[in-house]
């Protein structure tokens, strides 16, 4: 892969100049020219981007491509599906892609296949969770198990619990899933009032298996189950590893046929696809699992295969860099129409913020241009009722992905053409706000006295010129749900591409975890602490002397 500054580039300048010069350019203006929307929205298979709504004309459209172009994104992608080393700080290729190679034509990694490594763990993984489905894996009392208790974080949780939520119309009525990753021990607590040691199963979901919540957690849940099997023999009956690191997982005491293994080229925020995904099979069926595979590979292959002026993640990625770079935005909000979505934004939190929540470039030097932006997010209608306020009338350019399936699983009376209808209203109200003239109308209308006018008017006008995208899916389900994820994991890869950074690796969440480490101790025993700052000693001390 090159190692291109894109401010160098030509493009770049085009696209810097168009920003200046069409600094009042609305969106509204330009649905002026008709056919706007078949020109700026893109349908695959069940699904319907349509990026009209944003500040974006035909020529800078044109300069966004030149950009691709010149930031040679074609080899940058051939580079990562061909299992070339692009994680270039941790040595590692990325091939997440190859657990959804459904085609199973052959990936190579430093000369050998993969696919089959792959397929031996799929066919584990769906072995395992027949047997689960089918209520034939039992207990160390014979009864089948009832309860999953996923124990990971980050990537090792993220993808697990947005999957479930997301495809809950597709669990097993007879198993129930929980999630247990932040290391207060109020999450294990909660958690194991809710089970039965008799018909639980424990997945310790850890890429590296040394993560200090995962394995705190991890041994608290097995402790617990002790107390009641009190023989460690019954450990290999309800704890099972998901995990690259077999010597780890040896030490905790699990046996290794009772591992589901992965490798080094799988991200743990691109890991769902993996053994990571078990407890996703063992819920809602491999069958159910295979279908999201082939989402994802179907988004793949459009990706890789799609001119880019018609592929849906690089025009994702390119409005988020106009965005960005040129409109100086610093959030993305991605709002899900759909409640079984919830976890959605948070997974992208991982995803899009730990991969480009950089600020040194491929080589090396500190960038001087805004890099990956803060993502969040919740369901609507309720973010309408919460921050839809600062969206709509804030001092924030805030870009906003609405996302929402045209037929719901839960058709009851006439909810879901309500809940399309707010869906279709913000992003017209976003884009053609309100002005004063139509306020004072409105409220001349509405009899309002001539001071009552002038007094609330200005705070009702609406500037609108908000830029959205509108992402419209027939219906949630497995395959669709695979395809939306590697849509918005191949729209980070290209705008780290663009960027020039490296989007596969995350040293910034090395430090913290080192300090604590350093820290845990001084927080036993009762002296006062002085090695730190006199911020950290001072809240160290008072911490303990508020435990006495
Ligand atoms: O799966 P594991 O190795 O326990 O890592 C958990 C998470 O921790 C990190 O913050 C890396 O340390 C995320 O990248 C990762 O998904």
């Amino acid at each position: 892969m090159k190692n291109i500054n894109p401010t160098q580039t030509n493009s770049w300048a085009s696209l810097s100049k168009q920003a200046k010069e069409k600094s009042s350019l609305t969106i509204k203006s330009l649905f002026s020219e008709n056919k706007r929307f078949e020109k700026y929205s893109i349908q695959l298979e069940d699904i319907l981007l349509d990026y009209s709504k944003n500040r974006i004309d035909d020529s800078i459209k044109a300069s966004l491509f030149d950009l691709v172009e010149e930031v040679n994104l074609k080899s940058a992608i051939d580079a990562m599906f061909s299992g070339e080393k692009i994680n270039l700080t941790e040595n590692r290729a990325v091939l997440h892609t190859a657990l959804r190679n459904r085609s199973n034509s052959p990936v190579y990694f430093e000369g050998n296949d993969v696919m089959p490594d792959v397929n031996s763990v799929l066919k584990q993984m769906k072995s395992f969770a027949d047997q689960v489905q089918e209520g034939k894996w039992l207990g160390y009392t014979g009864k089948p198990i009832t309860s999953l208790v996923n124990i990971g974080i980050g990537g090792s949780d993220l993808g697990p619990v947005m999957v479930t939520e997301a495809l809950k119309p597709f669990q097993n009525p007879n198993l129930e899933i929980f999630f247990v990753s932040n290391v207060d021990g109020t999450h294990m607590a909660e958690t194991l009032k809710k089970v039965d040691p008799e018909t639980t199963l424990f997945f310790i979901a850890s890429k590296t298996f040394t993560t200090q919540e995962t394995m705190t957690n991890a041994h608290t849940a097995r402790d617990w189950f002790l107390k009641a099997a009190k023989d460690d023999s019954a450990v290999a009956k309800h704890f099972v590893a998901l995990s690259t690191n077999a010597k780890s997982v040896e030490e905790f005491g699990i046996d290794t046929k009772n591992m589901f293994a992965f490798w080094d080229w799988v991200g743990g925020r691109y890991s769902l696809w993996s053994a990571i995904g078990l407890p996703i099979a063992c819920v809602i069926g491999f069958d159910n699992f295979e279908k999201l595979l082939a989402g994802a590979h179907s988004m793949d292959q459009h990706f890789r295969n799609a001119r880019f002026e018609e592929n849906i993640p690089v025009i994702l990625a390119l409005i988020g860099l106009w965005n960005t770079n040129f409109l100086g935005a610093t959030s993305e909000a991605i709002l899900p129409y759909d409640q079984y979505l919830h976890r959605f934004a948070a997974y992208f939190q991982q995803g899009n913020m730990e991969s480009n929540g950089k600020y040194v470039s491929r080589s090396g030097e500190k960038v001087d241009y805004p890099t990956g932006p803060i993502i969040w997010g919740e369901p609507g209608t309720n973010g309408q009722h919460a921050f839809y306020q600062l969206i709509h009338q804030g001092t924030h350019l805030i870009p906003c992905d609405f996302i929402a399936p045209a037929n719901s699983h839960n058709p009851i009376g006439d909810h879901h053409v309500k809940l399309l209808s707010n869906f279709f209203a913000q992003t017209e109200a976003l884009m053609n706000g309100k002005s004063h003239d139509e306020v004072i109308a409105e409220m001349e209308k509405a009899g309002k006295s001539k001071e009552e006018i002038e007094k609330i008017a200005l705070h009702r006008v609406f500037e609108g010129n908000r830029p959205t995208n509108s992402i419209l899916v027939k219906e949630l389900n497995p395959y669709t749900l695979g395809q939306l994820v590697a849509m918005y994991e191949h729209k980070i890869f290209v705008q780290g591409v663009i960027w020039n950074i490296l989007s596969f690796d995350q040293w910034g969440v090395e430090l913290g975890k080192v300090l604590a480490n350093a820290i845990l101790p001084e927080l036993h025993g009762d002296e006062n602490v002085s090695s730190h700052d006199g911020s950290t000693n001072g809240l160290i001390n008072a911490f303990k002397a508020m435990r006495k």
